[in-house]
């Protein structure tokens, strides 16, 4: 049996903050702000696969309102979403990820991010796609104010 899920989200840019993307730190002069570490990639992932186990989101499993998830690690919650998975009987299929941002160039990083990945949902770097866009400098994107993501993934029964 099969189920598909995808996830969308957005943070802003801010100078003062790390930017944590797909569970590895990206030298860059803004970061994301959030509740969280405001891994915006890790979000996404775990909204597909709440999504694909019509499970709800991110934000009915940790609110922002909790202080207990204030600066958490995204990698955390991801776990803890994996293991909601895992007891509804699934394993990864395949996972397909797309982070928008007009800079910084996300290339050099994508390999790390797919191990760190493919590791949380304790799946192989092959069963783990993820790419990047700019937006042609357009929109919030293009004007680097925030940084989106999107996800879709398949689960598969063990
Ligand atoms: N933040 C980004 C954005 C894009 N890339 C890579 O550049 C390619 C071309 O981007 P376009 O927006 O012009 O299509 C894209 O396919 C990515 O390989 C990136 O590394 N980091
Ligand atoms: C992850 C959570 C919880 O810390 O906070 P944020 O980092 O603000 O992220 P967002 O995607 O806005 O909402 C989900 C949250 O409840």
């Amino acid at each position: 049996m099969f189920r598909i899920g995808q996830g969308y989200d957005v943070h802003q840019l801010t100078e003062g903050r790390p930017l944590i993307l797909g569970g590895i730190h990206i030298p860059h002069e803004k970061g994301l702000l959030g509740h969280s570490d405001a891994d915006v990639l890790l979000h996404v992932i775990a909204d597909a696969a709440l999504g694909a186990i019509a499970a709800g989101d991110i934000g009915k499993h940790f609110p922002d309102t909790d202080p207990a998830f204030k600066g958490a690690d995204s990698g955390k919650l991801l776990e803890h979403v994996w293991a909601l998975v895992k007891k509804e009987g699934y394993t990864l299929g395949n996972i397909d990820c797309t982070i928008i941002a007009q800079r910084p160039k996300m290339a050099p990083h994508i390999e790390e991010m797919r191990e760190r990945i493919a590791g949380l949902l304790e799946a192989s770097k092959e069963q783990v796609n993820v790419k990047a866009t700019t937006t042609e400098k357009l929109g919030f994107a293009g004007r680097e104010e925030g940084i989106a993501a999107q996800a879709t993934i398949l689960l598969q029964t063990k």
